[in-house]
């Protein structure tokens, strides 16, 4: 039997979240329990539909449960105020969205730069840092670039330099390899591994890429607004999962 202590970064306890009003009313998180270790990958899989992304954005404090708990680092989100939530979200999180939101009028070095600036960088240091990051994920040559001159995957790791370029405790991802081939995924999971997992940080990634989940220490697999079952990844050997 192990009798490791870990310490927690992430705890959420009995999160409820619906969605809608009246008769269409959908509650999409139904007393979740997650738990995500200091130093550690933790993935969450499931079916489509089944609440990661919705999870995941009450984690990163973007979405607010109706019940429930969050505390990220010993700091309680839930009941804090919203411009708080705000603050401490750009000092300590690096969310990486399905669908990128890169600013399409900057380059990628400035859109990379965007979390340094916020938190008082001066530009021409956050620039700097900014295509070392870019250096990094295989994209040094294309930091003048607009968003819209990359290709999917390219625009993909640009939204993962800029998730860690301010160095944040808490790396939240969604489907970050989803766009990638097999080389650049390896690249973009050995760069979460140096970065992200050491300790006093911690990376949650939501993946349908059965090819990454060896990068995990463990898996939560989630069913229909719950979490059903979590799986401790040892030495490399991760499970393999149904999908619908
Ligand atoms: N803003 C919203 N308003 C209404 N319904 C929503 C909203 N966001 C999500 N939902 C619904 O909540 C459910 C869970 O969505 P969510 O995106 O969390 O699932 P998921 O597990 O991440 O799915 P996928 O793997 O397909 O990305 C879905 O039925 C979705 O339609």
């Amino acid at each position: 039997m192990k009798t490791t202590e870990h310490k927690i970064a992430v705890h959420a306890q009995g999160i409820v979240k619906s969605f809608g009003d009246g008769g269409s009313r959908l509650t999409v998180l139904k007393n979740v329990d997650f738990d995500a270790r200091d130093g550690e990958i933790m993935m969450l899989v499931g079916p489509s539909g089944c609440g990661k992304t919705t999870l995941l954005s009450v984690l990163a404090g973007t979405l607010r449960s109706e019940e429930g708990s969050i505390e990220v680092f010993g700091e309680r989100l839930d009941g804090m105020r919203a411009a708080k939530v705000t603050k401490f979200r750009a000092l300590n999180i690096g969310f990486i969205f399905q669908s990128f939101n890169l600013i399409p009028t900057l380059n990628c070095a400035e859109n990379v730069s965007v979390p340094l600036l916020i938190q008082g960088v001066k530009s021409r240091v956050a620039e700097d840092r900014a295509r070392e990051l870019l250096d990094r994920v295989g994209l040094g040559d294309r930091w003048k670039n607009r968003p819209t001159q990359l290709s999917g995957g390219q625009q993909q790791r640009v939204a993962i330099a800029r998730a860690l370029v301010h160095e944040p405790r808490l790396v939240i991802c969604d489907e970050p390899t989803a766009s990638l081939d097999a080389k650049n995924g390896e690249l973009v999971m050995e760069l979460f591994d140096k970065v992200a997992r050491v300790p006093g940080r911690c990376v949650i990634i939501v993946t349908h890429d059965n090819r990454i989940f060896s990068f995990a220490d463990r898996i939560a697999q989630m069913d229909d607004g719950r979490i059903v079952e979590v799986h401790d990844v040892e030495n490399g050997s991760a499970p393999s999962f149904q999908h619908h």
